[in-house]
């Protein structure tokens, strides 16, 4: 048999590992150094040489980006293509399990997924019912709680309630559960605990499951936590082997209970375990390499792991003091369309890495105004965005009348008389008699009981809008059943009436979503026969952005580092590197948190294959907050000799002759460069400094704190500014 083509592109190390005897397996081994390459190989040499077949095999990683890349590679590998494989992400696999026993899981057959949000509303409606003060009890702090519970595997009923804290969230959590189950929605965390459970009540369908899989691989061992760990143990039977890599110097999700402890413990679950190491790195020039591994040295308990390269030095690390973020998205962005013209990057190449979401918001003003197509990975995602969420509660709500949080969503959006007294009449209703909001408004409408009749008529008129749309869709093609309820409930009219630019964004995203139903194509999983409308509604809750806008198109990628684990970008800006933000300003204060955001910084700078360059704000506006902030400590601890400082300058262009648009009139407009910090003179208000300068060409604005006259912005076109 030739397998030429799976053991020619790898070195000897790797090799060993792809060809490795049957049994347990551990890669431990530093970034870029063809881990997740071997698990793809070594996936399909089980096939070609092994004996086993696809249906055999279950891989699991990280991210939705990551899990289509593995499935991609392996199919590719195999000759086969939309197979079905179970190749996906914990929570994609674990659906898909529900899915499949929704029955023993003791799930309603359209059960639906909570997003956080969704999640944040439910617990509010519940400390509400429980009459619990906000002040004393902050809604997220108690969905927290309830995740890092169910990540612990931990049902409320497990938890002391003897403890008046931890008594009063076990209410809460409980409460939640009931909500829950009898909307039949579940969470995220829900979904790996749910799957836990259904295979130890059911031993024969752990049994199956356990003669099918196996061989079990798992990328990004380090990240997994208690709950995923278990769900791997249960699946991995006695008769399987276990095939994992990870890297202890990327665990990056410690602070949701992800343990890089698991690594140790699965030596010592898994005996016999092959541990294998890999040294050379692919990836990165020399000279990013030397930057990380410097920076990584700094941390202590680490297993410990030579990376080295024979790549070329390439160019030094770029790093740009930016006056504001502002000014960072500005340096960021105009470096990035200068690659894409001058260097022929595509646009796919590059990636803006940030620690935080709320970041990215400034990158896409700035990429929109400059009018280069980008796309935003987890974060605010295409499926968040209010109008979308709104569409996919209506189409939740026709799958499943009792989708609590779906009803709450949209019973009064578009406003249509359903007021708030009447939604709370509802969910007193709700409560008392323990059923979904839909079957206690049936109930008000049918009974009577405390409605006015105006109120009463709009929510008959309401459930009759849902139940007839769900009957006249029926057996529909997707996009036509989104149609159909966008023009019937009076959501696109709704968003048409005003005129705004933002409604027109918003229709467009309604159109856009359209498309994506249009577009999607269901796994051809024969197992898992899902209606249409249910399959769309898991996959906008479950990909992240996978479904988004333009997303075949070529366009710069936008995400946090944490979403960047696994990938690479030829190119890549890392954005916002100052004390407080990264290393995060909550986990300063600990010597392990600070490790940890120390690995973050590791593995922002190991997406880099060719150039980096590393930016931070020296005053930045975040949470509605101004912040002045100092270089992170990760600049400071890179070799100062791999590192090149940028010199900051901006540029503002007068007003053209001819008034023509930007562009056209470059020649003939006057430039004028100001430096931010730099000291000018306006005829009126005097001397000032200049602080900020936002937009280009004709509509430029400069801020500039002058002496006697304050602060202000002008549009630097007419404000005659003099250097002095
Ligand atoms: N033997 C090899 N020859 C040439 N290129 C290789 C080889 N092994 C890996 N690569 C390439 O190096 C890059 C990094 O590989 P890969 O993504 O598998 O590393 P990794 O260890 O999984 O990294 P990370 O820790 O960041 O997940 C990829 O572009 C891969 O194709
Ligand atoms: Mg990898």
């Amino acid at each position: 048999m030739d397998v030429s083509d799976l053991i020619d592109p790898l070195n000897p190390a790797q090799r060993e590992a792809v060809s490795a005897p049957l049994g347990h397996a551990l890669v431990l081994a530093g970034a870029g150094s063809g881990k997740t390459r071997v698990l793809t190989h070594r996936a399909a040499w089980l096939v070609r040489v092994e004996g086993a077949t696809p249906w055999n095999l279950l891989a699991v990683t990280f991210t939705n980006k990551a899990a289509a890349e593995m499935r991609g590679r392996i199919e590719e590998r195999l000759g086969i293509s939309r197979s079905g494989l179970w190749v996906g992400t914990f929570h994609g696999l674990s659906h898909r399990l529900l899915r499949l026993h929704w029955q023993e899981a003791g799930l309603p057959q359209g059960f639906q997924i909570l997003d956080s949000e969704d999640q944040r509303r439910l617990v509010k409606r519940i400390m509400r019912d429980l009459e619990l003060d906000e002040n004393r009890w902050p809604v997220r702090q108690l969905q927290g709680f309830i995740n890092a519970r169910k990540d612990a595997g931990e049902r409320a009923e497990d938890l002391d309630s003897a403890d008046p804290y931890t008594g009063q969230m076990a209410r809460v959590y409980a409460a939640y559960e009931q909500a829950c189950r009898s909307a039949g929605v579940v969470d995220f965390a829900e979904l790996m605990l749910r799957t836990v459970e259904m295979l130890q009540n059911h031993l024969e369908l752990l049994g199956h499951y356990r003669r099918r899989f196996r061989h079990v691989l798992v990328d990004e061992f380090q990240d997994t936590n208690g709950i995923q760990y278990e769900w791997l143990k249960l699946l991995a039977g006695p008769e399987s082997d276990v095939f994992i890599v990870g890297d202890d110097d990327q665990s990056i999700y410690g602070w949701r209970g992800a343990r890089v402890e698991n690594l140790e413990r699965f030596r010592k679950d898994y005996s016999n375990t092959r541990v294998l190491r890999l040294e050379q790195n692919y990836r990165s020039t020399r000279t990013i390499l030397d930057a990380a591994n410097t920076l990584i040295a700094r941390n202590s308990d680490r297993l410990g792991k030579k990376l080295w390269t024979e790549g070329e030095a390439g160019e030094p690390i770029a790093l740009y003091a930016a006056f504001n973020e502002q000014d960072e998205a500005r340096f960021v962005v105009e470096r990035l369309m200068a690659m894409v013209d001058e260097q022929g990057l595509a646009r796919s190449d590059i990636a803006i890495l940030y620690r935080s979401n709320a970041q990215s918001r400034t990158f896409e003003e700035a990429l929109m105004a400059r009018r280069v197509p980008y796309r935003v990975y987890g974060g605010l995602r295409f499926f968040e965005r209010a109008e979308i969420k709104d569409a996919l509660a209506y189409l939740r709500l026709m799958a499943n009348r009792d989708d609590s949080a779906a009803l709450e969503r949209i019973i009064n959006t578009p406003t249509r008389g359903i007021g708030n007294r009447t939604v709370e009449t509802l969910r007193i209703a709700a409560r008392d008699q323990g059923i979904s909001l839909w079957a206690a408004a049936r109930g008000l409408v049918t009974h009577g009981g405390g409605l006015p009749a105006r109120a009463g008529n709009a929510l008959r008129a309401f459930l009759d809008l849902i139940d007839g749309l769900a009957a006249d869709t029926a057996g529909a093609s997707l996009p036509e059943c989104m149609e159909t309820m966008l023009t019937r409930t009076g959501l696109r009219a709704h968003l048409g009436k005003d005129g705004s630019e933002r409604a027109q964004d918003k229709l467009e995203n309604l159109d856009e979503l359209i498309t994506a139903a249009g577009n999607f194509e269901q796994d051809n999983t024969a197992e898992a026969e899902m209606e249409p409308l249910t399959a769309f509604l898991a996959h906008a809750a479950l990909e992240a952005g996978e479904g988004q806008a333009g997303a075949w198109e070529d366009c710069v990628q936008l995400m946090t580092l944490h979403s960047a684990k696994g990938l690479e970008f030829p190119v890549v800006f890392l954005a916002g590197l100052e004390e407080g933000l990264f290393p995060h300003r909550m986990s300063v204060e600990e010597p392990g948190r600070l490790e940890e955001e120390r690995r973050l910084a590791y593995v922002g700078i190991t997406r880099a294959r060719q150039q980096l360059l590393i930016s931070y704000a020296e005053r930045r506006r975040l949470h509605g907050r101004d912040d002045f902030a100092i270089a992170s400590r990760f600049i400071r601890e890179l070799p100062p000799a791999l590192v090149d400082e940028v010199r900051a300058r901006f540029s503002v262009t007068g007003p053209t002759a001819a008034g023509t648009g930007p562009g056209e009139g470059a020649a003939t407009a006057t430039e004028a460069e100001f430096g931010l910090g730099e000291r000018v003179q306006h005829s009126r208000f005097g001397e000032g400094i200049v602080l900020d300068c936002e937009g280009n060409g004709p509509n430029a604005r400069i801020q500039v704190n002058f002496n006697s006259a304050g602060t202000k912005w002008l549009v630097a076109a007419y404000a005659n500014l003099e250097r002095i």
